[in-house]
């Protein structure tokens, strides 16, 4: 091991710094890999992960930090999968978003479009444990299965829960196979305990990648680009299905809500899994794409229908983008810390003052990544990656019950109109979901979402609802089969190859786990741990890790899922060529750039399309925290300057 590693190193171990047990054994051999500066980089992060403070570190340190831990990521944990065809296009020819996401890289036209691979963060699991180790269901049932609802608190609400799944519908979803498996659990001694004693679902299609590492790999059936594809379609069809191909505009019913078929799915870029939360969004911005589409209108009236889509989706989708990074982002990662990161990715370190006066002319990180001259894929060109999917299972958001509230009854003080029904979540899924949400409108929706707290990303918190699912077909067309989505999970990750927790811990530079206690200090869940998987950490599956990790204070989500969205949330603007080199008034139009400069959060956005509807039922700060908790407390200490959160 000493001998592969750098010189710097040696001179490193000599003195004693580097040497076991300063560097975690399990860890030395992935330093080897790494150049001279990124070694002593590593070793920074180890030295601040060994002392487990970065997030209590004061806010400047902590970015810094942060900083110092994505660099290393995109050194080592971007990996393409398949191939590239280097055929290239003119920019200025496509100087808008297409159909089905081709011609955004620079230099190859087929990057992120649709049913390109999904890359990697890492290689392929070497986990020496089978499809079926331990059972999925006996993990789902045991260890993942809602006892009684646990709730998120204030934080975040059920607009916070509709809002990932409308992110996931714009990035990823991965190809089926036509070959279907079983998962039975009748043989196991949960099976009394099981909605669904056996089910059938479609294995996730391998196809060979013509590379040798690795040699199979899935597709993404969605464009992985930030590009509002979930109100607009993945390709030439989807946007077909949607627009009114008048002045620019996109389908949309007198009520404000979505337009469904003769078959009651809602015409949308996709329909897939829809629950009427999830669909209230996507009408919610196609109101904002045809409020852009008027106001371009008046002052480019020479505009055709053509000219007018394409830039009201560039300007919806950076609207988008930026509400995710810069509010609701903050709201998940509640901490100082993440909320200076946030709008450093966005604005800079200088700031929103200095770059709308000055532009985007000092690099990324005193302007920021939106704005670059030209995008960075750091050598591995754009895609979503396995194991991005795999940290944003996060179905335990999702409750029982949705709460419904009467919003013609006159508020009280706190703005927190009266429950009028609970519904159960099974009733809002589909079609069936969407012929409640027309009865509900869309305003009482709205509110009712604000007003409920969601699910905790915690164990026995997935919702039970879900264990015996009528999922649907790519066209929103209900399943045959029912499914239990909690067993499912876990197979897929296993299925995919997706690195079991302690391995995936691993090749994130992150410290492994090497007893139970290491990962939370709920006894509880050791014992439960300890009773599945006996004493093996490497067995742990990475959903049950993700979910029974000590979270830090503020955030959400544990901290080993957060450093994937570290790496992610910042390619997915850095990579875009309409988020850097693109980003300008020349593609955007003077008024459209204007447009996405001037929304800063999902509250702007309401207060557009319903004036009232904040000032009198919204109290907190965020349109993604609970709408009657108090707004985030002033605080006069310049963000840079704050201790820890
Ligand atoms: C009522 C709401 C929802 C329903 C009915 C639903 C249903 C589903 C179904 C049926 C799948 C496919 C599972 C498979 O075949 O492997 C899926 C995948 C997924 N869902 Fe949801 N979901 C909902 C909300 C959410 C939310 C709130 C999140 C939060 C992050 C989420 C994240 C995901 C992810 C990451 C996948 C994996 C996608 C992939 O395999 O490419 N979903 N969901």
């Amino acid at each position: 091991m000493q001998e592969s590693l750098p010189f710097f190193l040696h001179i490193m171990a000599f003195s004693g710094l580097f040497s076991s047990p300063f560097i975690h054994p399990q860890l030395q051999h992935l330093v080897a890999k790494m150049t001279l500066l990124d070694s002593f980089l590593f070793y920074v992060v180890h030295f601040v992960d060994k002392l487990g403070i970065w997030h209590r570190l004061p806010v400047i340190l902590g970015v810094a930090y942060l900083g110092i831990r994505r660099h290393l990521h995109q050194r080592y944990n971007l990996l393409h999968v398949g191939g590239t065809n280097g055929r290239t296009y003119d920019a200025d020819e496509f100087a808008y978003r297409t159909a089905d996401g081709t011609c955004n890289h620079p230099s190859d036209d087929t990057v992120g479009s649709q049913g390109t691979f999904f890359g990697r963060n890492m290689p392929p699991s070497t986990s020496q444990y089978g499809l079926l180790e331990p059972h999925p269901t006996v993990v789902a049932t045991k260890l993942l299965a809602r006892k009684e609802f646990i709730d998120n608190g204030d934080q975040f609400n059920m607009i916070a829960c509709s809002w990932i799944q409308f992110m996931i519908h714009d990035w990823i979803d991965h190809l089926e196979d036509t070959e279907q498996v079983e998962i039975s659990a009748l043989d196991q001694e949960i099976s009394s305990e099981c909605p669904l004693n056996s089910f059938k679902f479609f294995k996730t299609k391998k196809v060979p990648t013509g590379s040798p590492h690795p040699k199979i790999g899935s597709l993404n059936t969605r464009t992985p680009w930030w590009d509002g594809s979930v109100i607009y379609g993945n390709n030439n069809e989807g946007m077909k299905r949607v627009r009114t191909f008048k002045d620019g505009k996109l389908k949309i019913s007198e009520d404000g809500l979505l337009q469904h078929d003769e078959k009651g799915i809602p015409i949308s870029g996709d329909v897939r899994n829809c629950w009427a939360g999830f669909s209230l969004l996507q009408a919610l911005f196609v109101k904002e794409h045809n409020a852009i589409c008027d106001m371009l209108k008046v002052h480019y009236p020479d505009l055709v229908d053509e000219q007018l889509y394409r830039h009201a989706r560039l300007v919806t989708s950076a609207v988008i983008a930026k509400i995710h990074t810069i509010d609701w982002t903050v709201e998940l990662l509640k901490t100082d810390t993440l909320l200076a990161g946030m709008r450093i990715n966005w604005y800079g370190l200088l700031g929103k003052k200095f770059k709308d006066l000055f532009g985007h002319i000092l690099g990324p990180i005193l302007s920021g990544l939106v704005g670059l001259k030209k995008p960075r894929d750091h050598g591995v060109p754009y895609s979503m990656t396995e194991e991005f999917v795999s940290v944003y299972r996060m179905h335990s958001l999702l409750p029982e019950n949705f709460v419904l509230r009467d919003i013609t009854s006159s508020t009280s003080e706190d703005k927190c109109p009266p429950v009028l029904e609970e519904v159960p979540m099974r009733k809002l899924v589909g079609s069936e979901g969407e012929r409640s949400l027309s009865r509900i409108g869309m305003e009482q929706m709205l509110v009712s979402m604000g007003h409920q707290a969601c699910g905790a990303v915690t164990l026995w918190n997935y919702p039970s609802w879900m264990r015996n699912l009528v999922a649907h077909d790519i066209n929103g067309e209900d399943r045959l089969d029912p499914v239990d989505m909690a067993t499912m999970e876990i197979y897929r990750d296993r299925e995919r190859g997706v690195a079991r927790y302690n391995e995936f811990r691993r090749n994130l530079l992150l410290i492994p786990i090497s007893k139970w206690e290491d990962l939370t200090d709920d006894d509880d869940v050791v014992d439960a741990l300890r009773e599945l998987y006996g004493d093996d950490m490497e067995k742990l599956d990475l959903l049950v890790g993700l979910h029974a990790e000590k979270k830090i204070r503020g955030f959400a989500i544990s901290e080993t899922a957060f450093f994937i969205f570290l790496l992610i949330a910042s390619r997915r603007l850095e990579a875009d060529r309409f988020f850097t080199t693109n980003f300008n008034c020349k593609t955007y139009t003077e008024k459209g750039l204007d447009w996405v400069n001037k929304t800063e959060t999902l509250k702007d956005v309401i207060d557009r399309h319903f004036p009232e509807m904040t000032r009198k039922f919204m109290r907190c700060s965020s349109a993604f925290s609970v709408w009657d908790s108090m707004p985030t407390p002033a605080n006069y200490i310049p963000l840079y300057l704050r201790s820890a959160s």
